[in-house]
């Protein structure tokens, strides 16, 4: 007994070394990013990062310049290409879109999502399209829309409410931006012309290229084809676009990409700066783009009193007592 309990204990031992050894330390230049092992793919290099899935991807694609393919378990059916290039993105979401629906993958996967416009592909979304895009652009839908605060669809709320929450979280580590909203809601402020508050939607767009409430993507090709990378892609392979890691990545937006600076988004005359919807991606791009964007954007900044009287102090305190409780 004692002899089967020693033997036990050494490969335990043993199994943590190669664990640790394959698994845990750091790659050294010229290594490969990920293993492909067989049988289980690359399923065990990735599975340590789970719990930081977004940054550990974003890592991955920024080291094998911006795509990388992901080889699942044998029969899995989860190999994958993953891309944050947008000249990609182009291609997929505008140049080629006819090629790329979302696939039945994705409606399995989101079935929560029911028979709406997000889940939906091809004739369907097309329908579905044609009548929303009828009613977002109704004059009593609009008429309603700046009226209120209050117009929550479905497909709406729960992205609007995660960009909030990110906002005011990076605005209590950033107080000098609050300060600065501040100072452009108490000299511009006209409920008729929302679009002079350029600095708010400055740190608003900010907010959701580092923090997209969507953050990736996921299309199947109908027909085989080849990216502007060059990765080949066959019909009915899966596809993921990884919004999250876009918005971080240092040859898009330069060096300091991941700092929280709402100034980059201001041109040299003052006016917020367009970037193509390939490049920010957190309302999607090409023809499936957020139809609710104006109208998110609209109620966002309506938030002039819950601006003027945030207190950061407060939200300081909640913070660190959030971080306390991490730390348990
Ligand atoms: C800041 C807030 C919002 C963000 C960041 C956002 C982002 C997005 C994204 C990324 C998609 C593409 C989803 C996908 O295809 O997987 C999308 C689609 C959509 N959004 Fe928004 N959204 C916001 C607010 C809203 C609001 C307030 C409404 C409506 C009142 C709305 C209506 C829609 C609709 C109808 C679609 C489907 C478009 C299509 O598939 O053709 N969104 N949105």
């Amino acid at each position: 007994m004692a002899m089967i309990g020693l033997l036990e204990v050494f490969v335990a031992f043993l199994f943590f070394l190669v664990f640790k050894h394959f698994f845990l330390h750091k790659k050294s230049p010229g290594q490969p990013i990920l293993k492909s092992w067989p049988v289980l793919g690359m399923l065990p290099g990735m599975l340590p990062h789970i719990p930081r899935i977004f940054d550990w991807t974003f890592e991955v694609l920024e080291a094998t310049n911006l795509t990388f393919f992901f080889k699942g378990p044998w029969f899995s059916g989860t190999d994958m290409l993953f891309t944050a290039d947008p000249r990609n993105i182009h291609h997929i979401l505008s140049l080629n879109f006819g090629n790329y629906p979302k696939g039945p993958e994705f409606k399995k996967i989101f079935d929560v999502l029911g028979d709406g416009i997000l889940s939906a592909d091809l004739e369907l979304w097309e329908d579905l399209r044609k009548s929303n895009h009828a009613i977002f652009h109704h004059p009593d839908f609009l008429k309603l829309s700046a009226s209120s605060n209050t117009i929550k669809l479905k497909e709406g709320r729960d992205t609007t409410s995660s960009v909030l929450t990110w906002f005011f979280w990076l605005l209590s580590k950033h107080p000098h931006v609050l300060t600065k909203i501040r100072q452009e809601i108490n000299t511009k402020f006209d409920p008729t012309y929302l679009e002079k508050l350029v600095y708010l939607h400055a740190a608003l767009y900010e907010t959701m290229r580092l923090y997209p409430p969507v953050p990736f993507n996921h299309k199947s090709p109908l027909k085989s084809d080849v990216l502007p990378s060059g990765h080949k892609v066959k019909a009915e392979s899966k596809i993921v676009i990884c919004i999250y890691a876009l918005g971080r990545m240092r040859s898009v937006w330069g060096e300091d990409a991941l700092d929280f600076k709402p100034e980059r988004w201001i041109s040299e005359s003052g006016e917020l700066k367009h970037e193509p919807s390939y490049k920010f991606m957190a309302f999607n791009a090409g023809p499936r783009a957020c139809l609710g964007k104006h109208l998110a954007l609209q109620q966002v900044t309506r938030l002039k009193q819950c601006l003027l009287s945030f207190s950061v102090s407060k939200m300081v305190l909640v913070s660190q007592s959030l971080r306390r409780c991490d730390s348990y």
